[in-house]
């Protein structure tokens, strides 16, 4: 699904490559965490996914296309294909709740039908049916957020790139916002999120890819958030026992895991506390939570669009196979009857059905995020890098704008 083959990136005026020769895989289905040290390379990764960077040398594959084969114009129809959500939230601070996640669908010209579907079907999914009206500074840190993933995944993307999405929380809301990604992810959308939150990795269990100073340095398949190599700050009060609890058990391997284990729910409490059944119930509940059928494009942009031919031109796909079926979710029981025949398939888990959710326990000192200058492929707006807008299309002069915490 994301490949990288041999991948260097050396950003004009530095002398050491942000990222040095990097060899990795992603599967369809995998729910990733980038961890590393600030400055260790995860944005990068991340932007070179989206191809909002090019790689210095080597080669990188996304859904099966040649990033290198995409011209700076196709740029925006092959990120519909991703949804990003962001620290900072970067709403549109003049619309609503319901108009910031149909504006995804209206820039990218979905008939208002299944607009008026797609949209409240994504807010119940994501606990919001009740707030579309709302402002986003009307909203709390976490419903922003939550805002941002609906608009991230409203159009059903088949990726989901999350670059630090509980940076701005606190650990209740954090919790709650990686149950809803473990949600995502279990529906069939593969999601790689970069953090620095331990105890949030900790207590996930999913795949972790370590970087340090631009290397892979670790690739575990069930991994922790800590190892020598991630310098961890103790918070006030924090006893010593609990970073040591911490460390992986599993022995680190350096190369990318080239098979996949089906993916394990996000259950909280631990696992020892939460009985068999309720896990159960939360995987069939979150099974059926999101549809990742690929998004359907209007006519006029058919052509010019990568995501009918990605499926059949994925590269590995044998190993693939082993991981949740891509398949529409079915209809949820109570969903409305007859949806229309251009209508996205239901979206129906209950937020209010959801198990509680234990926050992360440890806590960690965050670095500051560095402002970065893009140099490729040109300075995009943020339309442009959601793939709202084609680069150079008139702007919306209502967008464009961030609201949250680090605005
Ligand atoms: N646009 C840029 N121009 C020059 N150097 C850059 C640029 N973007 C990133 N870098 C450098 O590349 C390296 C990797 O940065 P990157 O943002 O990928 O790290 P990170 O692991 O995401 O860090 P953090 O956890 O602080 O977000 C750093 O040394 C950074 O200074």
């Amino acid at each position: 699904m994301i490949r990288f083959d041999h991948i260097t990136k050396k950003y004009p005026g530095t002398n050491r490559p942000a990222l040095n020769s990097i060899d990795v895989e992603i599967l369809r289905g995998e729910f990733v965490f980038l961890v590393g040290a600030s400055g260790s390379g995860k944005s990068s990764c991340l932007r070179l996914m989206l191809k909002e960077e090019k790689p210095s040398s080597g080669s990188i594959h996304v859904l099966g296309q040649d990033l290198r084969s995409i011209s700076n114009r196709k740029v925006p129809y092959f990120r519909r294909n991703l949804g990003v959500v962001f620290q900072d939230f970067r709403l549109l601070p003049n619309k609503t709740v319901y108009d910031n996640v149909a504006f995804s669908l209206q820039v990218i010209g979905k008939s208002r039908g299944y607009i008026q579907e797609a949209v409240p079907d994504t807010l119940h999914m994501v606990g919001l049916a009740e707030k579309g009206q709302r402002l986003p500074h009307e909203l709390s840190g976490g419903e922003q957020q939550r805002v941002a993933i609906a608009r991230a995944i409203v159009n059903k993307p088949q990726i989901v790139l999350a670059d630090e999405p509980t940076g701005n929380l606190d650990p209740t809301t954090s919790a709650e916002i990686m149950s809803l990604l473990a949600r995502i992810n279990a529906g069939g959308t593969t999601v790689i999120m970069a953090t620095h939150e331990a105890g949030i990795v900790d207590k996930m269990k999913r795949r972790v890819i370590e970087l340090s100073a631009g290397q892979i340095v670790r690739d575990e398949r069930q991994g922790g958030y800590a190892t020598a190599a991630i310098p961890m700050v103790l918070a006030p009060g924090e006893r010593a026992a609990s970073r040591s609890s911490r460390m992986p058990t599993t022995a680190a391997t350096t190369g990318p895991i080239t098979d996949q284990t089906p993916a394990e729910p996000f259950t909280h409490p631990a696992p020892e506390v939460l009985p068999q059944e309720v896990a159960s119930a939360e995987v069939e509940a979150a099974a059926v939570a999101v549809s990742t059928a690929p998004p359907t494009v209007p006519a006029e942009t058919v052509a010019e669009t990568v995501a009918p031919t990605v499926p059949a031109t994925e590269p590995r796909p044998a190993v693939a196979e082993t991981v949740p079926a891509f398949a529409p979710a079915p209809p949820a029981p109570s969903a409305p009857s007859a949806p229309r025949a251009d209508a996205p398939a239901a979206v129906t888990p209950r937020p209010d059905a959801e198990p509680p959710v234990e926050p992360p326990t440890s806590t960690m000192s965050r670095p500051v995020l560095p402002v970065t200058q893009h140099d490729e492929p040109e300075q995009l707006t943020l339309a442009e890098k959601l793939g709202l807008r084609a680069p150079g299309e008139k702007p919306d002069p209502t967008s464009e704008q961030n609201v949250g915490p680090t605005r």
